[in-house]
């Protein structure tokens, strides 16, 4: 995978850390570690199927990885494969044999979408008893197959989302929201279809939690109507988002339309849920390889939530306290982190959690030689940007002042794209095909 990082002493040690991250991260490797055919016999986690007894056998699918997993699906599954559909972000199709791929809009949904998830949809609800539907779902899931309720258009959905996506909420609010304005999330693709159901899943939720990630359409959902309406007022967005918005989740609440099904239904019982990978793998590869570098490794056990300019100080404050001597760790040193923070964004700035994580890493770091911090979301895409995060050093406030750079300002304003640029701290993947969280490495040399 080409990684363009900025020339630094570190260059080599972060570029090998992060691309044995991001490869570790492989959506086909995962899958083909979890999925396994010999003949007819196919095995999946530690259940096994046996293909003859299914008239069909049908892939759908949304998410920035659904296209490495289809590819890696097709190879395990061979002649049994009767086709299907899948959704990715627009430019990261890859070529499939069988699955038609079509590309979408993220992070806010558009019309293609629209239509590949009444596709998708259509796909499913045609299937029965004796088919098998196999599901590959990954984070950028909900954006891509919008599906809105009666009532509500695809415009109210991209507003409500632009909303969501910029009051700072929890992956788990937002999509506790859209679970509810959906004929798709939240359980209802379970519901839609009699088919036996495998959803294979790549994680970009932190915990794992199944009814979070892409929102959850073959898991039953524990949250209500009520709960999205409290979520949207305490996140200042309920006066804001579109009146047959506001309408349907009231409805609901009244008990005029239906819930989402919930935890316990019967429906449930014939859907088997595996998470093939997550945030984890691409730490522990990351860890590994910094460790090959020769570098003493911490690896972070606790991920990093919360605001990212926050946690991006928290992170580099150690820099810090390790060099006063009063750590337990010693230079040449790494430390490697996951999570994933969230971004309350006001203003019209253009910038991503990743590179607001990493200039605020360069406040806190200012001054320490040979002191790095790097910040990348898995995906190659940090917000909606063209990049996939930066790395900063204990020179780049300086190098920021000469410059006339404020990135005190560049934070408040949520502008760190311009301010990284000048200072070429991006790092640019392009699409890795992967998205499992982000990255986050400390390194003193
Ligand atoms: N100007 C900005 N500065 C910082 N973060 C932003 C900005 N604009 C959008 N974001 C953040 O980008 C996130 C969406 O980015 P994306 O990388 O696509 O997320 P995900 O990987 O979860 O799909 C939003 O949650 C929002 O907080
Ligand atoms: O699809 C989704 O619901 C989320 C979480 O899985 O992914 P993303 O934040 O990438 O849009």
């Amino acid at each position: 995978m080409p990684l363009a990082l900025p020339a630094s002493s570190a260059r080599s040690i972060l570029r090998r850390v992060i691309g044995a991250g991001l490869r570790a991260a492989d959506p086909a490797s995962a899958l083909l570690k979890c999925v396994h055919r010999a003949g007819h016999r196919l095995q999946v986690g530690h259940r096994r199927y046996d293909l003859r007894f299914f008239d069909r056998v049908v892939v759908v699918g949304a998410g920035k990885a659904s296209v490495r997993m289809a590819q890696a699906l097709e190879r395990v599954l061979g002649p049994y494969l009767d086709g299907g559909l899948i959704v990715v972000k627009t430019g990261h199709r890859l070529p499939t044999k069988r699955v038609t791929v079509i590309e979408a809009g993220h992070p806010i949904p558009d019309r293609a979408g629209l239509e590949a998830a009444k596709q998708l949809c259509a796909r499913a609800a045609e299937l029965g008893p004796r088919d098998l539907l196999i599901v590959l779902l990954s984070g950028g899931a909900s954006s891509l197959i919008p599906a809105p309720v009666d009532g509500v258009s695809l415009a109210d959905k991209q507003k409500l989302t632009q909303l969501l996506l910029r009051s700072g909420a929890a992956i788990q609010e937002v999509n506790a929201v859209r679970k509810h304005l959906s004929t798709i999330k939240g359980g209802r693709l379970a519901e839609a279809t009699r088919a036996r159901i495998v959803t294979l899943i790549l994680s970009d939720v932190i915990g794992d939690e199944l009814t979070a990630i892409g929102s959850g359409p073959t898991t039953p959902d524990p949250s209500t109507y009520r709960e999205a309406i409290a979520i949207m007022k305490r996140r200042r967005i309920w006066m804001k988002a579109p009146a047959s918005i506001r309408r349907h989740l009231e409805r609901g609440d009244r008990g005029d339309v239906s819930e989402t099904p919930k935890p316990g239904a019967a429906r449930f019982r014939r859907v088997q849920h595996e998470i093939i990978g997550n945030n984890e793998m691409t730490l522990v590869a990351a860890a590994q390889a910094a460790q090959r570098a020769g570098l003493r490794t911490v690896l972070f056990s606790t991920p990093l939530v919360g605001e990212a300019a926050q946690a991006g100080k928290t992170f580099a404050s150690l820099a810090a306290r390790l060099s006063e001597g009063n750590g337990i760790v010693r230079r040449p040193y790494c430390l490697v982190a996951g999570g994933e923070t969230t971004v309350t964004v006001t203003g019209r700035g253009t910038g991503g959690r990743a590179q607001e994580f990493a200039v605020a890493a360069a406040g806190e770091i200012s001054g320490l030689h040979k002191t790095w911090v790097a910040a990348i979301g898995t995906d190659g895409t940090d917000g909606p940007t063209d990049v996939a995060g930066a790395v900063v050093s204990g020179s780049t406030l300086d190098q920021a002042k000469r410059n006339g750079l404020n990135l005190r300002r560049a934070l408040t304003q949520h502008n760190a794209y311009p301010a990284l640029r000048a200072l070429k701290s991006h790092i640019v993947t392009g699409p890795t095909g992967t998205n499992v969280n982000d990255l986050y490495l400390l390194l003193a040399l």
